[in-house]
């Protein structure tokens, strides 16, 4: 199982209500999973307590067998670098490097993943630009991309070195609805060849078809119902 949550709790600091009080959250290798709600009903949160970006003292988050609880802040910051690919609505590429560099960042801050490369890791970013569709804008600067060209980017980014989970949120909010379907099949088609698990945030019922299994936050968090 890649992600394994179990009682998890979780009040944002200064706030009297909890935002998090989900029993039972799971997703297996490989599959890929929608997880879809209305606004303020806390999937950003949960997609923050699953990368370990916040502490959840209350429930046990597991990822690919590991507790994040056990880790202190900084090893949580390395698990998270190693473990699992971050796709977010503005995809924080650094602008002045090329689509290929911003590709490889992952591989610099993780061994882990530089050494589940098969190929050398410019070569593994080319291949995954090409998967992507983007095999003329390799060494163009990231700044100078077409919006879709940058998320594809992101994706490519979130992928090298095969991470255990992608995470995804509103990945395809700036897409026009073409752009959103090839969009979701080019990064399911990449996490089935890589083996990642997906779970992606999306207000968008239309991008259905692509998962497995779609997540309505309304069953599984009894924070919304309470309030
Ligand atoms: N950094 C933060 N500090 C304090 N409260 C926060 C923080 N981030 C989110 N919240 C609160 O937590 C609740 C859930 O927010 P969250 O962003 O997780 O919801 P969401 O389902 O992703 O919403 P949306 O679909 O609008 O993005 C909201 O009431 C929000 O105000």
């Amino acid at each position: 199982m890649t992600v394994e949550l179990i009682d998890l709790r979780y009040t944002w600091p200064g706030s009297s209500q909890p935002v998090l009080d989900i029993k039972s959250f799971t997703v297996n290798a490989g599959e890929r999973v929608l997880l879809r709600g209305p606004s303020g009903c806390g999937k950003s949160t949960l997609l923050a307590a699953l990368s370990g970006v916040i502490d959840v003292p209350g429930g046990c988050v597991r990822i690919a067998g590991q507790d994040l609880g056990a880790l202190a802040g900084s090893q949580r910051d390395a698990f998270r670098a190693d473990h699992i690919g971050l796709i977010f609505q503005v995809f924080n590429l650094i602008p002045w490097l090329s689509a290929r560099d911003n590709v490889l960042l992952p591989c610099r801050f993780s061994s882990v993943r530089r050494r589940r490369l098969s190929d050398a890791a410019t070569t593994t970013a080319t291949a995954l630009l090409d998967a992507l569709g983007l095999q003329d804008q390799a060494d163009s600067k990231a700044g100078t991309l077409s919006i879709g060209q940058q998320q594809r980017v992101a994706a490519a980014r979130a992928m090298i070195g095969a991470p255990e989970l992608v995470l995804a949120d509103e990945p395809t909010s700036a897409l026009d609805p073409e752009a959103k379907d090839r969009f979701m099949e080019l990064l399911s088609a990449e996490a089935a060849r890589t083996g990642a698990s997906l779970l992606v945030v999306s207000h968008d019922p239309g991008l259905e078809r692509h998962f497995d299994r779609t997540v309505h936050m309304t069953d599984i968090n009894a924070a919304v119902v309470a309030r």
